[in-house]
């Protein structure tokens, strides 16, 4: 489990990073979502342990993160420019990859090696920025970490690579508890993949919520009337309402056998209860909370 409490990160007198609390439980596939400069890097860093927070405290199951070699073994991030010695081949950084990380796998290694099919004796700066990227994977996911941690991860992959890469991450958060959490100005990117989403805007927390819990707790309700009631829906919590002559639209949040009893007690013409896209979920979520969400996503 992660914690993170009253967590600031000041650069000069800028304050970028500014957290209240946030818990992520292990096992969790964490989407951190935010538009340019939003803080995400500055965050991921400080989870890390690569920057010291300006105040508040990082613990991993109770650890600080900090100049804490025994627990960065487990944690691996891997950042959106890569970082490793570009004059290195494969075989070289995974020496170095093995000295560093105790739970390093050779059995993975060579499963990576027959997924991502590239010459394990050439220099890295000789590969394309994707393939780049695919070695950082192939490094990371071999050292078996407990906690993957990834800067817009997905730039610059093919969509065949993406996938396999996926299926890795997610096997390893399946067998082994492993916990990610992964960076991106993309929700549709990570929403397949993430089992919880966070939202960062200049610095500060506005969504930190369970997908599952958000796609069975916001509905989309068509419903026409002959006369609507005044006070339809005003016990519930809309999030967006449209109408359209006698045909409305709410959005609500709560649970969906109240919303139908109670929408059978007001003797519509017809209505119907539409699934909502997650994208659509936050868009109305956030602007219940006084946000556009096109600020903060792009
Ligand atoms: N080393 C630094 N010195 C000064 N300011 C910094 C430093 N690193 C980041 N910042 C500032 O902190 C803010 C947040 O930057 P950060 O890189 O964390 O955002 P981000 O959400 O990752 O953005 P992007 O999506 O563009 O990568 C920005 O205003 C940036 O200019």
């Amino acid at each position: 489990m992660i914690n993170v409490r009253q967590v600031q990160k000041k650069f000069e007198k800028e304050l970028v990073v500014n957290i209240d609390e946030v818990t992520i439980e292990q096992g969790t596939i964490y989407g951190l979502l935010g538009s340019n400069g939003a803080g995400k890097t500055t965050f991921l860093k400080m989870l890390s342990g690569i920057i010291k927070p300006t105040s508040g405290t990082i613990v991993f199951e109770d650890e600080p993160i900090y100049e804490n070699k025994r627990l960065k073994e487990r944690v691996i991030f891997i950042p959106d420019q890569p970082f490793f010695f570009q004059h290195y081949s494969i075989k070289q950084l995974a020496d170095f990859y093995r000295e560093q990380y105790p739970s390093f796998n050779e059995a993975r290694f060579n499963e990576c090696e027959r997924i991502f099919k590239l010459d394990t004796k050439k220099k890295v700066h000789t590969f394309s920025k994707g393939m780049q990227r695919q070695v950082s994977f192939w490094l990371a996911l071999s050292a078996m970490p407990d906690y993957l941690i990834l800067d817009e991860p997905f730039d610059g992959l093919d969509a065949v690579v993406r996938k396999k890469i996926k299926n890795l991450i997610v096997r390893d958060v399946a067998e082994r508890n492993m916990t990610v959490l992964i960076s991106s100005h993309n929700l549709r990117e990570v929403e397949d993949l993430c089992n919880y989403i966070g939202i960062i805007h200049r610095g500060k927390y506005v969504i930190h919520r369970d997908i599952d819990d958000l796609k069975t707790d916001v509905h989309k309700v068509q419903i026409a009337y002959k006369t609507a009631p005044d006070d339809l829906f005003d016990a519930f919590n809309v999030l967006h309402h449209e109408s359209r002559g006698s045909v409305h639209m709410f959005i609500i949040k709560g649970d969906l056998d109240i919303i139908e009893g109670y929408i059978h007690t007001t003797s519509p013409i017809l209505y119907d209860i539409l699934p909502l896209t997650l994208e659509e979920i936050f868009v109305y979520e956030m602007e219940g909370i006084g946000y556009a969400m096109d600020h903060v996503l792009v």
